[in-house]
C-alpha cells in the first residue's frame, strides 16, 4: 500500500449538535478512523471547525452568535474544548495533536508562510496529528480564509498532500440541494468544477456551519489547482477513512488525471501575496511568457505602475488584461532605467525581471 499524506477536514456539522454541543458519538467514530489512517502509515493532517458550534451555548447563546464579537467570544471558549476533546480522545491510540490557529496574514507574509510549512513538516515527522482551525478569535471577518473548508485546500497545497477528505453531514455533492429537493441525484465523480455546478450548489447548509456546499466546490477547485484530490462526504465507523482512499466511500470524489503540484513558492504568489505594482508588457515578452515558458526580460516591458521593491509581487498585465503574477527581481525605481531595452544593450549579470520560477498565469 502506497503511503500517502492526507488532510481531513471535519466540518462543524460533523462534530456538534445545534444546541451547541460537541456530540460524542461523532466525535468518537473520528477519532477512531483517523487513528486507523495512521495505523496503517498515513501522514494525517485534520483541519477541524467547531470552534464556535462548541463554545456558544456555554457563553448562554441561544444559537450559533452573528456578530464578530460573538462569534469569536465563542470560538475561544470552544477551541479549547475541542482541543481538549480530542487529546482525550486520542491518548488511547498513542496519538499527540499539535493545536495550529492559523490567520490570513500567517500565509500572506512570506516568512511566516515557510515557517508554518517546516513546522508542520516538523510535527509530521514525528508523528504527530496537527490540528488546525482558523484563528477565530483574532482574525479579521475581512483577512479570513472564507472558511474551513478553503483553509483545508490552502493547507493540502502547502504539505503537498496527495488526497483531501472534506467530511460534512451530507454523503456528498448532489445536483440540487437534496434537503429542498427530494428528486436530488449525487453525482459520485467529477474531474472539474464547473460554474453549473456551483449554481447548483447554492443555499445555505446546516445550523452550525457555514458556506454550505458551494464552499466545498470552491476549496476543490482550489485544490485541484495545486494538484490535490478531494473527496467530499460522510461515513462511519473506524474503517471509513480508509474506505474512503479505497474508492469505497459514501461521497463525491473529483479528481483528475492532469493532477500535477504546484511549488509552494508559486502557491505563495498566486494565492497569498499582495500585489504591489503593474508591469506592462508587448506581444513578443506575452509569447515568450505563456507559449515558451521563458522568463521576462526587460525589453518586453513598456510601462510600470505603482512603486515596489525587489522581491514584491507585481501583476503582469498584456493587451488584452491580467496574464499572471510575478515576484520581481529589480524595484520599479530601477526598472524604470532597464525597462524596454535589448539585454545586449543592458551591462547586468542578470537580467531577468520576472525568474519563469516565480511567475504564475493567472
Ligand atoms: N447541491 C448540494 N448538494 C449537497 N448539499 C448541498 C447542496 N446545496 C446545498 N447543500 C447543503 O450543504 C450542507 C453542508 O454544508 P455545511 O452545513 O456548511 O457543512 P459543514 O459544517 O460540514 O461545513 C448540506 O447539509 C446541504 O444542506
Ligand atoms: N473556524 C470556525 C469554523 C468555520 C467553518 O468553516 O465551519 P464549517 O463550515 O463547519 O467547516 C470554527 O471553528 O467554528
Amino acid at each position: 500500500m502506497k503511503k500517502m499524506r492526507i488532510v481531513v477536514k471535519i466540518g462543524s456539522s460533523s462534530l456538534t449538535n445545534n444546541k451547541g454541543e460537541m456530540d460524542e458519538v461523532k466525535f468518537n467514530d473520528h477519532v477512531k478512523a483517523i487513528a486507523a489512517l495512521k495505523k496503517v502509515g498515513h501522514e494525517v493532517l485534520l483541519v477541524s471547525s467547531g470552534a464556535v458550534a462548541a463554545g456558544f451555548s456555554k457563553l448562554g447563546y441561544p444559537a450559533r452568535p452573528v456578530t464578530l464579537k460573538g462569534k469569536q467570544a465563542a470560538a475561544a471558549v470552544g477551541q479549547s474544548l475541542l482541543i481538549q476533546s480530542y487529546m482525550k480522545k486520542l491518548n488511547p491510540y498513542g496519538i499527540i495533536p499539535a493545536q495550529i490557529l492559523l490567520t490570513r496574514n500567517d500565509f500572506s507574509k512570506k516568512e511566516r508562510y515557510r515557517n508554518a510549512y517546516s513546522t508542520i513538516m516538523e510535527l509530521l515527522a514525528r508523528g504527530v496529528l496537527p490540528i488546525i482551525n482558523e484563528n477565530d478569535t483574532v482574525s479579521v471577518e475581512e483577512l479570513t480564509f472564507g472558511d474551513n473548508d478553503m483553509l483545508s485546500a490552502l493547507v493540502s497545497g502547502l504539505v503537498h498532500a496527495e488526497q483531501l477528505i472534506i467530511l460534512t453531514d451530507i454523503n456528498g455533492l448532489y445536483d440540487s440541494n437534496p434537503r429542498e429537493n427530494p428528486l436530488a441525484k449525487r453525482l459520485n465523480q467529477l474531474h472539474e468544477i464547473t460554474d453549473e455546478l456551483l449554481v447548483a450548489a447554492e443555499g445555505t447548509g446546516s445550523k452550525v456551519g457555514t458556506g454550505g456546499m458551494k464552499s466545498k466546490l470552491i476549496a476543490a477547485k482550489t485544490a485541484l489547482s495545486l494538484g490535490v484530490r478531494v473527496f467530499i462526504g460522510t461515513g462511519e465507523g473506524e474503517q471509513k477513512l480508509l474506505k474512503i482512499l479505497d474508492k469505497g466511500g459514501d461521497g463525491t470524489y473529483i479528481e483528475n488525471k492532469l493532477l500535477t503540484t504546484v511549488t509552494n513558492q508559486k502557491q505563495w504568489i498566486s494565492l497569498h501575496s499582495t500585489v504591489s505594482g503593474q508591469l506592462l508588457i508587448d506581444h513578443g515578452a506575452e509569447l515568450a511568457l505563456l507559449s515558451k515558458g521563458s522568463s521576462l526580460l526587460p525589453a518586453g516591458i513598456y510601462d510600470i505602475k505603482g512603486t515596489f521593491n525587489k522581491g514584491d509581487v507585481v501583476e503582469v498585465i498584456g493587451k488584452n488584461g491580467l496574464l499572471g503574477k510575478g515576484e520581481v527581481l529589480f524595484s520599479s525605481e530601477e526598472l524604470k532605467g532597464l525597462m524596454g531595452k535589448r539585454s545586449d544593450e543592458l551591462a547586468l549579470s542578470s537580467i531577468e525581471v520576472i525568474h519563469r520560477d516565480k511567475w504564475v498565469r493567472i
